[in-house]
């Protein structure tokens, strides 16, 4: 593991790493943030997936959540959402895929399936990295995201309820084999046929019996990216069918940025810590 930089911030340190991927065919970047806490025990660790166009950078430099970790003893991982470098194969003109744009899974499909194993690069050697490398309690490991994200943070809980303990989301995208802006990634990462896009979609899981404990969602009413690409109502709807607790707060004239996603970014880290003790 390389330290690309470290620094002081609330008592604790934000850092930021790279680490050779096997899984991804090239250097991985993410960050870290460790309160001052970490120093006197294990501390229970939440990962922070983000949305589309995203690096690990993002929530760091706007997500404003190193306060609040800080007092509620929470480690913060934040990784890249896709493979980097010149060899990775990409769509330059396109923000919805390839790099920025790895949807939280395993692509079956050449040219991707080389490099866009964005799953198992988080939950297995990122992973690895962190239990080896800081002093997380792995037993007490929570999940978030914002859009593409939030779609991570949902499908990655449902598929490993025994791993997460707690999940949030901010304007998730639940129903990816649907919505136009994903729909395309999910055909070119999984292939055509739509049955295996289902265990990679929130909605289709929970239809398809995947359980977990109870979310929670933030959602902004001026999300420009609502009607069409988002739709939490389907969440909603899944979730109620299911017996699933969700809470899903309408925030009020909030649209998709980081501006939203600070707003309430205490909130969700109250919510896991509540739930990681
Ligand atoms: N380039 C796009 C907008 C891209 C965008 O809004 N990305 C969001 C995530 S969208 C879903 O995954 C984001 O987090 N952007 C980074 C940021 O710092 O705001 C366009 O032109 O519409």
């Amino acid at each position: 593991m390389k330290i690309i930089s470290e620094a002081k911030a609330h008592g604790g340190t934000q850092g930021v790493y790279s680490m050779e991927s096997e899984a991804c065919g090239c250097d991985m970047t993410f960050a870290v943030f460790r309160p001052i806490k970490a120093k006197e025990r294990l501390l229970p660790v939440v990962w922070y997936l983000s949305g589309l166009t995203c690096t690990h950078a993002n929530v760091m430099d706007k997500g404003e959540y190193r306060r609040m970790a800080a007092e509620l003893g929470l480690i913060i991982v934040c990784p890249d959402t896709s493979p980097r470098g010149d060899h990775v194969p990409d769509e330059p003109d396109n923000w919805q895929f390839g790099k920025g744009a790895g949807f939280y899974l395993d692509a079956t499909q050449e040219p991707w399936s080389k490099h866009y194993r964005m799953e198992t690069h988080i939950l297995t050697e990122l992973s690895d990295k962190i239990a080896g490398h800081f002093a997380v309690d792995m037993g007490r490991q929570g999940i978030m995201g914002h859009s593409m994200g939030g779609h991570g943070a949902l499908t990655f809980a449902l598929r490993h309820p025994d791993r997460f303990r707690s999940c949030s989301a901010f304007a998730p995208i639940v129903e990816p084999s649907t919505a136009d802006w994903s729909r395309p990634a999910l055909e070119k990462y999984l292939g055509a046929d739509e049955a295996l896009w289902r265990s990679h979609d929130a909605v289709r899981l929970i239809e398809d019996g995947a359980r977990f404990g109870e979310f929670l969602i933030d959602q902004g009413t001026a999300d420009g990216f609502l009607d069409n690409g988002l739709r939490p109502w389907l969440f909603e709807e899944a979730c109620k069918s299911a017996g699933i607790d969700l809470t899903l707060r309408m925030q009020e004239g909030y649209d998709h940025s980081y501006n939203f996603i600070s707003t309430f970014m205490d909130d969700h880290l109250r919510w896991h810590a509540d739930r990681l003790g």
